[in-house]
């Protein structure tokens, strides 16, 4: 993931402090940018009751998000800071690992400042200023999310140099991004790359093409995953406090015994794996017959 690539978005140019950040110049967003804001909004939030866990839903209401306009960062990390000290950093994009594990680390979320185009509506390229808001801010309010995503950062910084950044990209993925868990009203999305897409919304709680399998830290260091579409596995946690006590712990042993472990592809299941539902993965085959 090349840092900043070829942005392309109006920060591009944004002149950047040393730590990746930008102004996020809250009045220069037009009136069609915060009418994309809206309607991406509108979209997502018909779909997310009964699907989005609780703690997502009691944040959101805490923080208040604008459903009519992009959210001001500094209005937003004040509520943000008040409730779990963690604030918004605006980025122009995608930043290196060592800048991002380094705000995480210091309870700071970077956060691009750019709403994706119009044409990018239904598909977008890299995260925007909707997918790191909506989907990653609000369970920054969440005491047990936001000492896991801390943990998180600092597993980075340890992990810088040892070559096995791999290895904590895919927990990142399979809990922050696509994560899942276990509730007594059934299955519920916590990871900000489901609760950002109005598709993989449906189809990770709906369709019987995907696994759902039972957290299990090693397992998530093993499995590849993939960029282009939606997952074929989903991992499903019990709780953030579980989730938080299997991730506070210096990952160096881990890094040893997963060097000789191998990788598990992103469809595959293991003996050992805890499976809540096995996928037919008809969704993928059809997908790669073409
Ligand atoms: C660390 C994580 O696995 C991944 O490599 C990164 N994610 C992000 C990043 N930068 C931004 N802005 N947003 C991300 O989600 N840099 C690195
Ligand atoms: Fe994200």
């Amino acid at each position: 993931m090349a840092a900043t690539g070829t942005l392309k978005n109006r920060y591009a140019k944004a002149p950047r402090n040393e730590d990746w950040t930008i102004a996020q110049n809250w009045p220069s967003y037009s009136g069609d940018e915060h009418d994309r804001w809206r309607r991406l909004y509108a979209r997502q939030a018909d779909l997310l009751p009964g699907r989005a866990c609780d703690e997502y839903l009691e944040a959101m209401a805490k923080l208040g998000l604008d459903a009519q306009r992009i959210p001001d960062f500094e209005a937003l990390s004040e509520k943000l800071a008040s409730l779990t000290g963690w604030r918004i950093a605006p980025v122009a994009g995608l930043i290196p690992d060592d800048a991002f594990f380094e705000h995480l680390a210091n309870r700071r979320f970077p956060a691009g400042a750019f709403i994706r185009p119009e044409k990018e509506f239904y598909y977008l390229q890299e995260p925007d200023i909707f997918h790191d808001v909506f989907g990653h801010t609000p369970l920054l309010a969440n005491p047990a999310y936001a000492s896991f995503l801390q943990a998180y950062g600092e597993a980075g910084r340890r992990a810088l140099g040892r070559g096995q950044l791999h290895n904590l990209a895919r927990l990142y993925w399979y809990t922050v991004e696509f994560g899942l868990m276990q509730t007594p009203q059934g299955l519920r999305i916590f990871g900000a790359g489901l609760m950002s897409s109005p598709g993989e919304t449906l189809f990770c709680l709906e369709d019987a093409s995907p696994n759902r399998i039972r957290f299990d830290l090693f397992r998530v260091m093993r499995t590849k995953y993939i960029i282009s579409d939606y997952q074929q596995s989903y991992f499903v946690v019990e709780s953030f406090e579980r989730l938080l006590e299997q991730c506070a712990r210096d990952f160096g042993p881990l890094y040893d015994e997963l060097q000789f472990a191998g990788d598990l592809e992103a469809h595959e299941t293991a003996p050992e794996d805890k499976i809540i539902s096995k996928g037919d993965l008809h969704y993928f085959r059809a997908r790669c017959t073409h």
